[in-house]
C-alpha cells in the first residue's frame, strides 16, 4: 500500500526569545511529520515547548520577541515564507488551531455568530444562511445546547471548555487541511471529553482532515493517535508508531512518562467511553 504523503512537514524548527540575557532558545531544530488523514500526537512535560511549537507553525508569535527559522511546508508549500497576509489567509481555512486558551481567538465586542458566520464567509463562498446554518449544526454535534441561542452570546458568557468546543465546530464547517488541537479535551468534563474528541474523528475520517494532537491524556494519545512524537526541552527525543510507543518506548523520557502514567488514575472514565 502506498505511504500517505506528508500534509505538514517541519524541518528545523527553531525558537528563540529575546531576554535581557540574549536570545533564549526554546525550541532546538525539530522535525516533525503529519500525513494525510493521521493524527500525530504530540507529548510532553508541561513547558517543553509543545504550545509554542505550534504557534510557530502558525506564525501567531510575536515577531518582535520571539524568533523562528526553520521550514514548515503545508501541502508542499513553504509558509515561512508568505508574507503576514498570505498567511491569513491560509489560517482557519487551510490549516486551523483549537487553542489551549480560546478565549485569546475571539474578539470580546462581537457575539459568537458575528465571529462564526465571519469566519466562514471569510473562507468559503457561503451565503449567510448556509454560514449560520452550518454553524448552528456543527454546534449542536459538539454537544452545545441550544446553539442558536448561543450563537447571540459573547465569548465572556461562555466558559474556556464551550470557546473550545466552538473552534472545532468552526473547523467541522471549515475543513481544513490539518487541524493543531491543543489540550482539546483539558478543560471538559468527561461525557464532553467525549463528545470532542468523537468530533475530531469524525473531522478526521470524514473530511481527511490532519490533527497534530496535544495532551498530557496518554489515554487520548493511544486512542486517537496513529504516530505519536515525544518532547522533552524543546527537542523531539522519540518519534513512532503509536503502538511501537506504548509497547517498545525506546527513549528514558519515553519510558518514564509511561511509567508515571501507570500510577496515576489517568482519566480511565473517558478511556472506557471512547472504547465502548
Ligand atoms: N510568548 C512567549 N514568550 C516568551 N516565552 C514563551 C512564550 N510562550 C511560551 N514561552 C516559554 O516557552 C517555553 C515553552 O512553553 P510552551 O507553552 O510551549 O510549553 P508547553 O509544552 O505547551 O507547556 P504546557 O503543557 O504547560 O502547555 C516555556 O518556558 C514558556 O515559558
Amino acid at each position: 500500500m502506498r505511504e500517505p504523503s506528508n500534509v505538514l512537514q517541519v524541518s528545523g524548527l527553531q525558537v528563540k526569545v529575546k531576554t535581557a540575557q540574549g536570545m533564549l532558545p526554546l525550541v532546538h531544530g525539530i522535525d516533525l511529520e503529519l500525513k494525510r488523514g493521521h493524527v500525530l500526537g504530540l507529548i510532553g512535560e508541561s513547558g517543553c515547548g509543545k504550545s509554542i511549537t505550534c504557534q510557530s507553525i502558525l506564525q501567531l508569535l510575536d515577531r518582535k520577541t520571539i524568533h523562528v527559522e526553520g521550514s514548515i511546508r503545508l501541502n508542499g508549500r513553504e509558509l515561512s515564507e508568505l508574507k503576514a497576509e498570505d498567511m491569513r489567509k491560509i489560517r482557519g481555512k487551510e490549516i486551523a488551531m483549537i487553542m489551549q486558551n480560546p478565549m485569546n481567538a475571539f474578539s470580546p465586542v462581537f457575539t459568537i455568530g458575528d465571529q462564526f458566520v465571519e469566519t466562514i464567509r471569510t473562507h468559503t463562498a457561503l451565503t449567510k444562511k448556509q454560514a449560520y446554518d452550518c454553524a448552528v449544526t456543527s454546534l449542536h454535534d459538539v454537544n452545545l445546547s441550544d446553539p442558536s441561542a448561543l450563537m447571540r452570546r459573547y465569548p465572556f458568557q461562555l466558559s474556556g471548555g464551550m470557546l473550545q468546543r466552538v473552534m472545532i465546530a468552526m473547523s467541522m464547517c471549515l475543513r481544513p487541511s490539518v487541524l493543531i488541537a491543543d489540550e482539546p479535551t483539558t478543560a471538559l468534563d468527561v461525557a464532553n471529553q467525549f463528545q470532542v474528541l468523537r468530533q475530531l474523528d469524525r473531522i478526521r475520517s470524514e473530511y481527511g482532515t490532519s490533527i497534530l494532537l496535544i495532551t498530557h491524556d496518554l489515554g487520548v494519545i493511544s486512542e486517537m493517535a496513529d504516530e505519536v512524537a515525544v518532547m522533552q526541552q524543546g527537542r523531539i527525543v522519540e518519534k513512532a508508531d503509536v503502538y511501537q510507543l506504548f509497547d517498545h518506548p525506546q527513549h528514558t523520557y519515553t519510558k518514564q512518562l509511561l511509567d508515571a502514567r501507570l500510577t496515576l488514575p489517568i482519566n480511565q472514565q473517558t478511556k472506557e467511553l471512547v472504547l465502548s
